[in-house]
Order: C-alpha cells, then sequence, then structure tokens
C-alpha cells in the first residue's frame, strides 16, 4: 500500500492565496509527499525536487492532456490547444524546432539595437517625473512597445493583447470568478487574435513572417502556421510584463541590491533570472499522469492531475540558501520560473533582452528607486502580477 496521502482542502485559486501564496506553499512543501488537493481533485507538487522530477519527465507527467486543470481527456478545451505548450513529442517536436531557431539567443541579436535605444527614450521621459507608477509607465510600456514590432502586428487593436493573455493565464486554473471576469470578451479577444494570426496581418521580417517562411519550407504544415503566432500572442506580452513588475518591484524594496546594479550595469540579466526565481511570474502549472506514476512517495493514479507549484520550488530551502532573499550574489540558475526540460520556455531569450534594455537604461539613470506608496496586487490563476507598483526616483 503506498503511504497514505497527504490531503487538504485549501483552494490555491482563492483570491486571498492568490494575494498571499507563500504561507500555503510552504505547507505544501512541509508535507513532504505529493499533497491531495480535494477542493480540485489534483495531486500538489511543492519541493524542487519532485517539481523538477515532473517537469522533466513528460511520458509519465504528460502536457497533451491540458497544462492547465481542464483534462483534455474528458473536457473540450476552450480553445484549440496549444501546438508547444499541451503537445507531447512527436507533434511538439518541429513547433518547438521552429521557435526555438526564430526566438534564439543568435535570432534576436538583431534587435538589442532598437530595443536598447527605445528603452532609453522611455526612461528619459518617465524619470523627468520623480514619481510615477513603474507597472502603467514601465513595465506595462515597454513589452507592448517591442513585441508586438518584433512579431510584425498591425498597429491597430494592439489593446487587445493583454486582457487576452491575462484571461488564457485565468483558463489554465479552476472556472472561478477570475475566468468569469474575462468571459464575456472572450469572443472578441479571440477573433481578433485569431485574425492576427494570418499570413496577409503580419509583416515582413517579424516573427510572424518567419513561422509562416517555415511552413513554405516545409518545417511545419500552413495548418500549424496561425497556432504557433497564436502561441506568441497569447504568452509574449502577459509574462514578460509581470516578470518586468517583479524585478522592479524587488529593486524597489532592495536598495543595496539597486547599488550593486549601479556599480556593474552587466548585473542586469542575472538580476532578472533572480527576480523570475524569487516572484515566479508564472506559478503554477498542471501535468497529467499518463498511467499509475509514482512521485513523492505517493502513486498518482492514471489520468489525474498533477499541480505543479513553480514559485514554491523557487522558493525551497531544500534547494536554495536563503531562498527568500532576492540576492544579486546568487546564481538563480536552475529555477523553474521557465520550466525546465523540452517545454522549458522557449521565449525566456525574449524576456531576458527586454529586461536588460529596460534595467540597463534604469541604472545609466536612476541613482535611487524606492517605494512610493503601497503596491497592489493584480490578481490571476496563475500569474503572480502588480497592478500598481507607486515608486519615487532619484535621477544622477
Ligand atoms: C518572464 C517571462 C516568462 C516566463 C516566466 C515564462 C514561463 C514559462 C514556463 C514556466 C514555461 C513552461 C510551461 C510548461 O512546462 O508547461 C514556458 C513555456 C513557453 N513559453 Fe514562456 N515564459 C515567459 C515569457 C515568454 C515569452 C516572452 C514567450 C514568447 C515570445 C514565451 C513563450 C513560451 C512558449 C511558446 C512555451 C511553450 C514551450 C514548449 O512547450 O516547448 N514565454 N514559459
Ligand atoms: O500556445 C499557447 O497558447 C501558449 C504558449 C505558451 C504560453 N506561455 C506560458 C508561459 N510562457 C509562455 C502560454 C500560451
Amino acid at each position: 500500500m503506498p503511504p497514505a496521502t497527504v490531503s487538504l482542502d485549501a483552494d490555491p485559486f482563492a483570491p486571498e492565496v492568490l494575494e498571499g501564496p507563500l504561507a500555503l506553499q510552504a505547507r505544501l512543501r512541509e508535507a513532504g509527499a505529493a499533497v491531495y488537493l480535494e477542493r480540485h481533485g489534483v495531486y500538489a507538487l511543492a519541493r524542487y525536487e519532485h517539481v523538477h522530477a515532473a517537469l522533466t519527465d513528460w511520458q509519465s507527467f504528460q502536457p497533451a492532456a491540458g497544462v492547465g486543470l481542464a483534462n483534455f481527456r474528458h473536457e473540450k478545451p476552450w480553445r484549440a490547444p496549444s501546438l508547444l505548450l499541451e503537445a507531447d513529442p512527436p507533434r511538439h517536436d518541429a513547433p518547438r524546432a521552429v521557435l526555438s531557431r526564430i526566438l534564439g539567443p543568435r535570432a534576436i541579436r538583431r534587435l538589442r539595437g532598437a530595443w536598447a535605444e527605445d528603452a532609453r527614450e522611455l526612461v528619459d521621459r518617465v524619470v523627468r517625473s520623480p514619481e510615477f507608477d513603474a507597472v502603467a509607465d514601465l513595465a506595462q510600456v515597454f513589452p507592448l512597445r517591442v513585441f508586438p514590432d518584433a512579431v510584425g502586428l498591425e498597429h491597430e487593436g494592439r489593446q487587445h493583447l493583454l486582457p487576452y493573455g491575462d484571461h488564457a493565464f485565468n483558463a489554465f486554473g479552476p472556472s472561478n470568478a477570475l475566468v468569469a471576469k474575462g468571459t464575456p470578451h472572450v469572443a472578441e479577444l479571440s477573433a481578433w487574435v485569431g485574425g492576427q494570426c494570418a499570413r496577409e496581418r503580419l509583416a515582413p521580417g517579424g516573427f510572424g513572417a518567419a513561422i509562416w517562411e517555415a511552413a513554405d519550407r516545409g518545417d511545419i504544415t500552413a495548418e500549424q502556421a496561425p497556432l504557433i503566432v497564436r502561441s506568441l500572442l497569447t504568452a509574449g506580452v502577459d509574462t514578460t510584463v509581470h516578470a518586468l513588475g517583479a524585478v522592479l518591484y524587488a529593486f524597489a524594496t532592495h536598495p543595496d541590491q539597486w547599488r550593486r546594479l549601479r556599480e556593474d550595469p552587466r548585473l542586469a540579466r542575472v538580476a532578472f533570472d533572480e527576480a523570475v526565481r524569487w516572484e515566479s511570474p508564472v506559478q503554477t502549472f498542471f501535468r497529467t499522469a499518463t498511467g499509475d506514476v509514482e512521485i513523492a512517495e505517493t502513486t498518482v493514479p492514471d489520468g489525474k492531475k498533477i499541480l505543479m507549484f513553480l514559485g514554491a520550488a523557487n522558493r525551497d530551502p531544500r534547494h536554495w540558501n536563503d531562498p527568500d532573499a532576492f540576492d544579486l550574489a546568487r546564481d538563480p540558475s536552475g529555477h523553474v520560473g521557465f520550466g525546465m526540460g523540452i517545454h522549458q520556455c522557449v521565449g525566456q531569450h525574449i524576456a531576458r533582452l527586454e529586461a536588460e534594455s529596460l534595467l540597463t537604461a534604469l541604472a545609466e539613470r536612476v541613482e535611487r528607486i524606492e517605494l512610493a506608496g503601497t503596491p497592489r496586487r493584480h490578481l490571476n490563476n496563475t500569474l503572480r502580477a502588480w497592478s500598481s507598483l507607486p515608486v519615487r526616483v532619484r535621477t544622477g
């Protein structure tokens, strides 16, 4: 008999838990075994070693039945499943190879100069005022200035990107009030996003056009191309907006770390990964057991969902020294904020380049950054985010 499974009636997607998830995460880590969350009928993993094991074993813990709570074996997805996020090999292979090349570090090097210049212009304008909202004026603005252009999107309708992504990330969770809030707009948002994936809507030279050219070469099919463009539109904005919010919050509350960055702006990249570890803008993803699988001294029955707490793993004291500290001296590599294994974030280099551009521009101009009011959370079933981050800066 497997050890008695620990059960808990907690709801990780309740507003008060989304607002403050750390206590439940600690409780789940302490439980040791996989914790059965009765409310949703899923098995929770919160320790680094267990989350890492599930992420890197797609054969036992598959994404293809959905990386949200919905189980595609029994339920119709709200939209066509992702050809990357919700696909197992071999179906996953070609779309992944195409996006890896288009979004890879070498391919995006050509964007470095323009994004650095754009960040300097934005920062010069924003810091003219000693007090501003780092979310509304920087974290939400910069990704929306550079990423849609890099994809090759038309200018009309770009305001749909954030709400579409916000709903998509809510939809990975249970059908709660957060999902209900987005539902009235889904048809309009999906129609606009779907329209932008058509070849004729995408500017030459952008990531979208490059995906269609991969179809011309036969690397993927013409039917797959629009769905892969949809991945970029779903994934490409909310994630980086909230990751930038996280790193700006980290620096506004750690003046000693800001001083380190000012002394050595090359620390911008490691600072971003340390913020992704510390805040984990993408908090959770699910997997589905492909048989009776063993993990964390627990037998997860075939077809049951496993909920991986990436944020909890990134603060597991069994893996990290002083995990709750935001520390630029730490080597954050190995964090699971971008996932791990064959599905590890293919957009991570884009995210790092956006962060490096913005943080470098800020470090050049801003001597000090501190909170100028109480930050307010933006609640989402999957994303850890700020809706407002009032800051005061001293420029030098
Ligand atoms: C800091 C920002 C970001 C974070 C924290 C993040 C996080 C993640 C995580 C945790 C996964 C793994 C999902 C899983 O294993 O189920 C993932 C996958 C993915 N990400 Fe991101 N992401 C970010 C930005 C982006 C951007 C900007 C793009 C696109 C330009 C993107 C595109 C993707 C895609 C397509 C996948 C699926 C990869 C695959 O299944 O092979 N992400 N991301
Ligand atoms: O294919 C899609 O629709 C899709 C793909 C990736 C993400 N994602 C999550 C975190 N980084 C990216 C979200 C949606």
